[in-house]
């Protein structure tokens, strides 16, 4: 029977394809006793095998899309698979105590992992229980004959279903196969939205219980542009959607001819169209899209790629490639913002109640343990500064007083490079994003001395509402278009102007087509967005007239008191 559901449309496109669960399956069994050990042994050395092979197209896979460096745990697993001392124990529990294969590796794994747990000073012993664990539930999915959920083996057109997708998960994903993803939890501002609109992958979000609703292999028709999730679509259906995406393709191709074009308005204003990046790969699509700069690299993703702390000489590298790729156009750096919902592995993070509320980006650069890392990121940024048109942001700052300690620490580095003979670009540009509604508020101060704001609205938004941005229980508080919003954009605007700095927005708002006009009126410099936005906005930036936009924003700014109404002056003004 034909179901329908509404989630938070993500990320646009449309598609229609089977499900494919990313969910963990049940592992549990029965303990039975068995006369038949040479069977069993069988069932076992046939699990062990199809596990190696799984794990070795995962890793070809990884050292493809991740590289060697990233794909090197796949090579910790395949060892333990191989480790003829744990084979030849399970096997010996399956003879000695006559149990099924399921039983004996349950037994022998345990035990493992327990010894190597147990050495709690020894980091590499604990992580080789991490792998054993992993490998494990391969092995036993195998013997069990259920699926485990691997997205790099997908190999036919699928619509991902899980209960939220991390950053890593997809940039694992497959855009020739995956179709679209749906979730259970997220919103538009979720790392997982950003990252799908970076791919282009369809994706509704915030669906609650799709992944209780949906079974694997399911038809399914989602699309991105209305958050519609329809499962067993009938053939109309189908076709609707199937129609639906057709018409968004010939939207973008009509876009596509803006690519060289300059963004100016109906009345000849000119706006900075920019771009935000996670890593170098995304340069080639903020070209494609014809961004005019990236406003925002979010360099975390280089932290969290990794096994361990980047050196400076990778981030180099990483840094050079972008500045690079844009040819001399502005880029415009983000210090690493770890912490929130974005964990390293190897960095102990402590255990918080309001992760979003606590100890993460800045307020880790500038700690006794963050120092180094803050550093080693700064030293690799200012010898990158070279090689094309760097711009240096610090995240989540809340104090006058967090940015002076910035600067300094950003200044006592460039200086030591000097000493050293390093050259250093002459005209870094050095600013801060505002998402904290306190540098909002106390712009006019922050404007005396940083170079530029950029706004960060995902957080502004969330932490002005107090409504967790990954909540979709709250989402209805999340107004991108509630005036108090405005009011705080155009006081951090106008703060800028009267200092003679520029003001931007990297957050998702900045994409936003219902926001940008009001954003126009209040005098924002430079829109920085997912690249995949970018000319659908220089398309409507076209159209529109600045001064209108000004007297639109006026009245959002001095008459509204609901986001609705604000909608529905800005649908007046824009028809
Ligand atoms: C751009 C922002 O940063 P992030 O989404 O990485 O928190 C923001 O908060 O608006
Ligand atoms: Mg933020």
């Amino acid at each position: 029977m034909t179901t329908m559901l509404k989630g938070i449309a993500a990320s646009s496109g449309v598609a229609v394809a089977k499900a494919y669960l990313l969910v963990q399956p049940d592992l549990s069994f029965e303990t039975v006793t068995v006369e038949n050990i040479e069977n069993e042994e069988a069932r076992l050395e046939a699990a062990l095998a199809a596990a190696q092979s799984e794990l070795q197209i995962i890793k070809d896979k990884a050292v493809d899309s991740l590289g060697e460096e990233a794909a090197a745990v796949f090579d910790a697993h395949m060892m333990v698979l191989a480790d003829p001392d744990m084979t030849a124990q399970i096997k010996a529990t399956i003879e000695s105590k006559k149990v099924n294969a399921e039983a004996a590796l349950k037994e022998i794994t345990d035990m493992f992992i327990a010894i190597f747990e147990g050495m709690e000073d020894n980091a590499y012993m604990q992580e080789r229980a991490a792998d054993i664990k992993d490998v494990t539930k391969r092995v036993m999915a195998n013997l069990l004959g259920v699926k485990l959920p691997s997205p790099a083996l997908i190999n036919e057109e699928v619509i991902i279903v899980a209960e939220d997708l991390t950053p890593s998960d997809t940039a694992q994903l497959d855009k020739k196969y995956v179709k679209a993803f749906v979730t259970n939890i997220g919103g538009r501002t979720s790392h997982s939205a950003i990252m799908a609109r970076t791919l282009e992958i369809p994706a509704v979000l915030g669906t609650n219980n799709i992944t209780e609703l949906v079974s694997e292999g399911q038809l399914m028709a989602v699309s991105g542009l209305t958050g519609e999730v329809v499962l067993d679509p009938t053939p109309e259906q189908q076709s609707e959607f199937h129609a639906a995406g057709e018409a968004y393709a010939a939207q973008k191709a009509e876009w596509a001819a803006l690519k060289d074009a300059e963004t100016v308005t109906a009345d000849g204003k000119h706006f900075e169209l920019a771009a935000n990046i996670g890593t170098p790969k995304d340069v080639e699509g903020v070209n494609d899209n014809g961004a005019e700069a990236i406003g925002l690299y979010r360099t975390e993703f280089l932290y969290m790629d990794a096994q361990d702390f980047p050196t400076e000489e990778d981030q180099y590298e990483a840094y050079k490639a972008v500045l690079e790729g844009m040819n001399g156009k502005p880029v415009v750096v983000r210090t690493m913002d770890i912490g929130g919902d974005k964990t390293l592995p190897y960095f102990d993070l402590p255990e918080e109640m309001n992760p979003f509320l606590g100890w993460r980006a800045l307020r880790i650069s500038l700690s006794n343990s963050g120092d180094a890392m803050f550093r080693t990121q700064l030293r690799a940024l200012l010898r990158a500064s070279v090689h094309g048109t760097l711009r240096i942001m610090f995240p989540m700052v809340a104090l006058v007083t967090e940015f002076r300690a910035a600067k300094k620490i950003y200044d006592e580095e460039k200086a030591k490079l000097i000493a050293e003979g390093v050259p250093v670009a002459e005209n870094i540009e050095v600013g801060i994003m505002i998402e904290i509604p306190a540098a909002a508020m106390l712009a006019d101060q922050f404007a005396k001395e940083v170079d530029f704001f950029s706004i960060g609205t995902n957080d502004l938004i969330q932490y002005t509402m107090a409504a967790d941005r990954m909540n979709e229980q709250v989402s209805y508080l999340y107004q991108p278009y509630n005036p108090s919003i405005l009011r705080l954009i155009n006081n951090v605007v106008k703060a800028a102007h009267a200092e003679g700095k520029w003001a931007g927005m990297c957050g998702e708002m900045a994409g936003d087509q219902t926001a940008v006009p009001l954003l126009m009126g209040i005098g924002l410099d430079e829109f920085s967005m997912s690249a995949t936005s970018v000319l659908q906005t220089r398309s409507l930036m076209k159209r529109l007239d600045s001064k209108k936009m000004e007297e639109l924003s006026n009245r959002a700014l001095t008459e509204c008191a609901t986001m609705e109404e604000v909608v529905a002056l800005v649908e007046e003004y824009t028809k």
